[in-house]
């Protein structure tokens, strides 16, 4: 991007700084010509042609002039046609013209500065005919072809933008979803029929996928309605990332998607941004399907993606206005708007620092606001509260409860089970691009969590003995316990929660206090995060547990 000066100019556009960005790109071609220029005195060194090469006579600013351009033309060396065609090749840079018209019009200026004086420089050409052209004629050495073939690029470049943004879009999903998908099925219909059956062994998963297809009408008005979504890369080797998952997300509703590195979540984000092609199924926001209606579901998502994606050298306040004049908030309003945004996140301080300078967690709050200010009716975080500190997760949990409750959805993505735990109302884990299980989370914890977690300290000097008739004593007075993990005289345990009252947990370890020379113990619920690893790592999968602890 920064080879493009169209680049600096829509950013000028965008922010106040026009004049910034003006420097910017000038700066961009002063370097640009003083590389040309040190390239050249090496060739002309080369050649034995010194200095007049790079330095013309008729040249008024030496390395403002396209140097290698001069040389070209000077090289005898060279036929007609090839330097021609170079020269011809170059005009294809937007750079290159834009250097040519700022060059060639102060050249054009200069001369005719000096001839209108008393005393012009000899080697001046002064007649008529060299000082009364017009500049934006198309004649050699005026600036006129380069204005317009720079005109045509960036119309070109607009209708390229245009059609990447719409035909190619279709093109890809067209592609996808009918020639690689058609392919793939034809060779690997095990692996299809197998993989992407959409079957699961959990109830709710199942149950929710029968409703989907059951109603699919009814379920249209869902905020979020995800039909049997499936998205394979074609690539070598091919991978299955999402899995035919169904799910309905409702507004007012945070469903949370956890599973480990791989799983498959930001694949899905990136489908209902519409970053990445279905490969089959489809997915509708609000009634529209993100395979037909593209530009509509566009309109109503709030994306904070997992890497920035943030102009750097605009202010944080400047990225927000950008951001609010797209939402098409009323130009008076957008001030007071903005300063609501910053203040949501306390960015307040930084407000005004350019975005290159904020640290990771500045950044992280920054788009997390973004995403969730505008029109929105759909709000996805991928892992937002990635390097921020406690203060700001609480910024951040704040913000998304409040922006829930105005009556949004929202899809979050993270690691922190604790931040899952606090404010989704439902999640589900996905593991190898398949939902495992799907419920709130209080829910998930009843249903996979029929266990206590017991922690016994057991004092360091305890003989050895007495550590292992602890032991026994666990396994017999509370049958179907796990020993979890044992270091350093801590004991962790699984306890099954039926028949055992925490009164009586507590009963039998304040007695086995005394006997075994606890130093200490703790009997707590199982958390999310225990799920989590049930249900995550497949070599503690719920059917391994189930067995130890009924
Ligand atoms: N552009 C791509 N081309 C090919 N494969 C990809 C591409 N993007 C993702 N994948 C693969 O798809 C699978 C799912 O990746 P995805 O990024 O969705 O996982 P994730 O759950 O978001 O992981 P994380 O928690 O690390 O963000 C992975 O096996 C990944 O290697």
């Amino acid at each position: 991007m920064y080879l493009l000066p169209s680049y600096y100019l829509l950013y000028g556009c965008f922010s106040s700084f026009s004049l910034i960005s003006s420097c910017l790109s000038l700066m961009f071609l002063i370097y640009l010509e003083f590389f040309l220029f040190i390239l050249c005195i090496f060739i002309s060194v080369y050649f034995g042609h010194p200095w007049e090469i790079c330095c013309p006579r008729d040249s008024s600013f030496p390395i403002m002039k396209s140097n290698f351009i001069i040389f070209l033309e000077v090289q005898h060396k060279m036929s007609k046609a090839t330097r021609a065609f170079i020269l011809n090749s170059l005009l294809f840079f937007p750079n290159y013209n834009l250097a040519k018209c700022i060059d060639d019009y102060f050249t054009f200026y200069q001369i005719k500065k000096w001839c209108s004086g008393n005393k012009p420089p000899v080697y001046i050409n002064c007649s008529k005919e060299n000082t009364e052209k017009n500049v934006y004629s198309l004649e050699e050495k005026m600036i006129g072809k380069y204005m317009i073939v720079m005109s045509i690029t960036g119309f070109i470049c607009l209708l390229l933008l245009f059609f990447l943004d719409t035909t190619l879009w279709k093109l890809r999903t067209f592609l996808s979803q009918y020639v690689y998908f058609g392919i793939y099925k034809t060779f690997r219909k095990e692996k299809v029929s197998k993989e992407l059956s959409g079957e699961s062994d959990d109830e709710d998963v199942q149950n929710e996928r029968q409703r989907i297809l059951g109603q699919p009408r009814e379920l249209l008005n869902s905020a979020v309605l995800i039909k049997e979504l499936t998205k394979i890369y074609f690539k070598y080797p091919v991978i299955l990332a999402v899995k035919n998952i169904s799910v309905t997300i409702q507004k007012g509703e945070c469903f949370g998607l956890l599973g480990f590195n791989g799983a498959g979540k930001t694949t899905t984000f990136k489908i209902l941004t519409g970053e990445e092609t279905v490969t089959s199924g489809d997915v509708f926001l609000e009634q529209f399907s993100i395979t037909k209606r593209l530009q509509k579901v566009k309109s109503r998502v709030g994306y904070c993606p997992q890497s920035e994606a943030l102009l750097e050298y605009m202010t944080g306040r400047e990225i927000m206005i950008m951001y609010a004049r797209l939402w098409g908030i009323s130009e008076p309003q957008i001030q007071l708007y903005v300063n609501r945004w910053l203040s949501s996140m306390q960015l307040e301080l930084h407000a005004d620092k350019l975005i290159i300078t904020y640290s990771g967690g500045t950044k992280r709050r920054l788009s997390t606001a973004i995403a969730l200010m505008g029109n929105t009716s759909v709000i996805l975080l991928d892992e937002p509260s990635t390097g921020m500190d406690p203060g700001a997760r609480r910024l951040l949990w704040d913000a998304v409860t409040w922006t829930r409750e105005s009556g949004k959805a929202i899809i979050i993505t993270s690691h922190r089970m604790e931040e899952c735990d606090a404010f989704c109302t439902r999640l589900a884990i996905m593991v190898e691009g398949k939902f495992m299980c799907l419920g709130s989370p209080q829910h998930l914890k009843s249903k996979f969590g029929n266990i206590y977690v017991l922690k016994i300290k057991v004092k360091i000097d305890a003989q050895e003995d007495k550590l292992n008739d602890l032991k026994f004593f666990i396994t017999m007075t509370f049958p179907g316990s796990v020993l979890k993990h044992e270091n350093q005289g801590i004991l962790n345990y699984y306890i099954p929660s039926k028949d055992n009252s925490w009164g009586k947990v507590f009963g039998i370890l304040e007695e086995a206090k005394e006997k075994f020379n606890l130093e200490d113990y703790s009997i707590s619920q199982i958390t999310l995060e225990q799920v989590f690893l049930i249900f995550a790592n497949p070599e503690n999968t719920e059917g391994d547990y189930q067995e130890k602890v009924p």
